[in-house]
């Protein structure tokens, strides 16, 4: 096991930020933490890198106690926060040479791996840039190749996709995929429920400081009642039309919105039999109709009472 926290609880003054919470992180998982903001993701992380206090708990790092001077396990961690962390004066070469220097001494062992991770991130056109000439996603990527240089067996993530280009997220998704089969265990923070489905093997929903769910995305998906999620045009909208449509079997709720109803089915066989029967008879008409099966955010949505968005 790579990571057990053991009934985990830390403060901020009266607010209670984490609660109790207890997690185990596998080697070679892809282990996402999803929550809203403010869920305590960014919290958790700290407290198991030993670089905030906590009221009680325990927390282990690769089968050792994790300590604020437990460097021989902190060698072996790469972490890449949400803020990024690099010297404005420094190119980009100098930067990731100066992070993997934190971890390798010998010269020529650092020149190899400082080449392998500007090839990673995909940044070998802009070595001899600073930092205040890259966009955004280039920023994160140069983030990201800084913590990663020294390669670690443990890799953390603490959203590292906010407010970045499609190209650069893929490209930052899909290094971490690489990351993972070159061996190392990742943990990734997000409250993209998108992107920690893509690329999580297990998943544990947080929610006010507590772990509500975990498992993989089939099986957190498996817990909820909801079955699928219907989704038409409808011309002529009138109110009636909700109150008569909740007769349809198996409705578990429906919304007009922006010309559109949703509905939503719980478990069960025929439910699209059922509402296409239901249009034909009434001879309701309808344009663009999409049956969707559920996501993380109804799986939040119906353990919690709202929305996993912000
Ligand atoms: N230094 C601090 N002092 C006081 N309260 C804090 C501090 N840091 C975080 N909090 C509070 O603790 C709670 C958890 O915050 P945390 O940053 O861990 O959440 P998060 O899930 O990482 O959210 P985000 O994605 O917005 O960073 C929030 O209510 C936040 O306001």
């Amino acid at each position: 096991m790579v990571i057990k926290v053991e009934g985990l609880v830390k403060k901020y003054g009266d607010l209670v930020a984490v609660n109790d919470l207890n997690l185990q992180v596998n080697q070679g998982e892809v282990f996402g933490l999803l929550g809203p903001n403010g869920s305590g993701k960014t919290t958790t992380i700290n407290c198991i890198l030993s670089l905030l206090s906590y009221s009680k708990g325990e927390i282990q790092v690769f089968g050792k106690p994790m300590a604020p001077d437990a460097y021989d396990i902190k060698r072996n961690i790469g972490v890449i926060m949400q803020n990024i962390a690099v010297f404005d004066e420094l190119t980009v070469l100098e930067n990731i040479d100066y992070f993997c220097g934190l971890y390798i001494n010998d010269k020529r062992k650092r020149r190899n791996l400082v080449e392998e991770a500007i090839e990673f991130v995909g940044l070998r056109d802009y070595k001899k840039f600073v930092p205040k000439e890259l966009s955004g996603g280039l920023l994160r990527r140069l983030n990201i190749a800084c913590g990663i240089a020294h390669k670690p067996k443990l890799i953390i993530l603490d959203e590292p996709t906010v407010a970045v280009d499609p190209q650069s997220r893929n490209n930052i998704l899909e290094g971490i995929l690489k990351l993972n089969r070159d061996g190392a265990t990742i943990i990734y923070t997000s409250h993209y429920m998108e992107e920690v489905e893509q690329i999580c093997s297990r998943i544990c929903i947080l929610d006010k400081g507590s772990i509500i769910a975990s498992g993989s995305k089939e099986e957190l998906k498996s817990m909820i009642d909801m079955g699928e999620k219907v989704s038409m045009e409808v011309f002529d909208f009138k109110e009636q039309l909700l109150r008569d449509m909740k007769k349809i079997p198996n409705i578990q709720s429906i919304d007009y919105k922006g010309g559109r109803i949703t509905v939503k089915f719980s478990k069960a066989s025929n439910n699209l039999i059922y509402l296409l029967d239901y249009l034909k008879e009434k001879n309701i008409k309808f344009g663009k109709f999409y049956s969707e099966l559920p996501t993380l955010n109804d799986v939040f949505l119906e353990l919690t009472g709202k929305e996993l968005r912000d």
